[in-house]
């Protein structure tokens, strides 16, 4: 994860994005709000239409090299249906089972509850059970689409609840939760999840060991890296788990080495799928992309495009930020996906990248259409509170030590950019009688969750630590973000801002700076649409400087 950080340059531009606020987000009532398509519907019998979509001309999905012809005129949308389980589609080259999809039965608009969204009623009670009562709006967009087999990618802000939103179509048809009572092949691996880092792949297993119950949580097996490799091999063996979640480098080295039988797995879930199409896991990614739910090894991607022959395998992309090497890379390894976000379901196809793609403005894409407002990202959090506060490099660790007493922060995730320098922050926080740890990934498996573990029950009040932790990490009590070092860009902001906030909490967001870096703030601030205000730290309070005031 250091390294993921070191090798993103200082770039405000491309990759980035303008940010698209969301107001009255409640969650406790979140679906009430409506979920749109992008548009609005012209069409009386709720189809999805072309115009609805804000498309003027026929997407044709019948042919892969058609893909992108438009023709005038009609407006009824077919998106073709995505694996039907009871036919093996894989190998039969050119030939998709066309459905069509009606907007009523992709989103529901007004769902109150998680029965709503087709959820079997074994499922449902364990939600209630867990204290899950209402389903969040992303989850009210997602859910019927991936039970209709549908390959998407789930775009939403930082702790909207993107995790149930995929996991809990996957228990409705893997696992003792399901709809129907079909006798499981215990050799089959149904799913397969992956995550960027260890920590975020060992709360996905909570997630779902929380929902499937002590008894059978042996079905979710872990294959992250930093743990003992054959350990984990031999509870293949015995447990013959039904879900995987684990980190890139762990399932490639445990699939290559023929102890992972994925061909014939049915989800395949890419969490933080921006952070997976990095450099550095891009060997990792390749064999699961190629073997997980890939029969006979058929229809692996081209190098050149889409691929000509389809797998039987749903995929899910998930997270809050949706650059285009995303858009397309689902383009690349689905079929005909969707781009799912909170009040938004719209087909993959019709999303163009935002101009420049890059900074230099090289995009390769220019001829895509010009539908640019869906790649807003609406990736932080509207309930977020961001500052922005100048001092000098070495008093930076006492003005954060300042900020947490002005904000009267409990919880507290101080960033910095290479781990070095975690250890003399905590040096000096602790000399001045506040509890501090560091987490990075140099520590073992062991103490990174030993530290996590103090820091959730309040033990440490401040985590100085890198970018490992700043994508996923979901700790609600977290009520401030410090950047005690810059973030590389809009991106990094965002993630690490939406570890607090999370499910429409309070959060406050501080970023230390130098005189010298605040122009920076500025651009940051433009580029996420958001205000970050100035502010000192003046006898125990946060007294926004109104003088900056731009
Ligand atoms: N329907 C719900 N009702 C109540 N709590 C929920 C619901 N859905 C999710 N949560 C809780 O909300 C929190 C945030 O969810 P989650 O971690 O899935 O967010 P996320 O969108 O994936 O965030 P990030 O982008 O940071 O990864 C978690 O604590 C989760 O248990």
């Amino acid at each position: 994860m250091p390294a993921l950080a070191a090798h993103r340059v200082l770039l405000l531009v491309g990759d980035s994005f303008s940010f698209r606020k969301v107001s009255g987000f409640s969650w406790v009532a979140p679906v009430r709000s409506s979920v749109r398509f992008f548009g609005r519907s012209s069409n009386e019998s709720g189809h999805l239409t072309l115009a609805s979509l804000g498309i003027k001309s026929e997407i044709e999905t019948t042919s892969v090299n058609e893909k992108n012809k438009l023709s005038q005129g009609v407006s009824t949308i077919e998106v073709p249906r995505r694996r039907d389980k009871k036919v093996n589609m894989s190998g039969i080259k050119g030939v998709k089972k066309k459905e069509r999809v009606d907007v009523e039965a992709l989103a529901p608009f007004a769902a109150k509850s998680f029965s709503e969204l087709g959820l079997p009623p074994l499922l449902i009670e364990r939600l209630e059970r867990e204290g899950y009562q209402v389903p969040t709006d992303v989850q009210a967009a997602a859910i019927p689409p991936i039970l209709k087999n549908h390959d998407v990618v789930i775009q939403s802000y930082t702790g909207s609840g993107k995790t149930l939103a995929y996991l809990l179509p996957i228990l409705s048809e893997v696992g003792p939760l399901k709809k129907d009572d079909e006798p499981r092949n215990k050799m089959d691996i149904e799913a397969v999840i992956v995550a960027p880092s260890r920590e975020l792949g060992m709360q996905i297993v909570r997630e779902f060991e929380k929902l499937l119950g002590p008894a059978d949580k042996r079905l979710v097996q872990q294959l992250v890296g930093g743990a003992n490799r054959s350990r984990q091999e031999e509870a293949l063996k015995k447990n013959k788990p039904a879900i995987i979640v684990g980190t890139p480098g762990r399932i490639a080295e445990i699939s290559a080495a023929g102890k992972l039988h994925t061909h014939s797995c049915r989800y395949l879930v890419l969490d933080e799928v921006d952070q997976l199409l990095a450099f550095s896991f891009r060997e990792d990614l390749h064999r699961i992309i190629g073997h997980v739910g890939r029969r006979s090894g058929a229809g692996l991607p081209g190098a050149n495009g889409p691929e000509t022959t389809r797998a039987d395998r749903q995929i899910i992309m998930v997270s809050a930020t949706v650059p285009f090497s995303v858009i397309r890379a689902a383009r690349s390894w689905g079929s005909d996906p969707l781009l799912v976000q909170a009040k938004n379901v719209i087909p993959l196809e019709s999303v163009a990248p935002r101009a420049p793609l890059n900074p230099l403005g090289t995009s390769s894409d220019s001829n895509l259409g010009t539908n640019l407002q869906t790649q807003a990202p609406m990736s932080l959090p509207p309930s977020l509170k961001h500052y922005y506060s100048v001092t000098r490099i070495q008093h930076k660790v006492d003005m954060l030590r300042r900020c947490v007493h002005a904000v009267d922060a409990k919880c507290v995730i101080a960033f910095m950019n290479h781990s070095k320098k975690l250890k003399d922050a905590v040096f000096k926080l602790e000399a001045r009688g506040m509890n501090a740890a560091e987490l990075h990934g140099d520590l073992s498996k062991l103490t990174r969750s030993t530290i996590l573990k103090k820091f959730r029950n309040g033990e440490v009040r401040v985590l100085l630590t890198n970018e490992l932790s700043a994508r996923g990490l979901d700790i609600p009590e977290c009520d401030l973000v410090v950047n005690l070092e810059l973030p590389t860009d809009s991106i990094h902001y965002a993630h690490r801002a939406g570890r607090t906030g999370r499910l429409g909490r309070r959060g406050t967001v501080v970023t230390i700076c130098e005189e010298a870096e605040v122009f920076v703030v500025k651009k940051l601030q433009k580029q996420l649409g958001v205000c970050i205000e100035a502010c000192e730290f003046t006898e125990g309070k946060l007294i926004v400087n109104e003088e900056e005031k731009t």
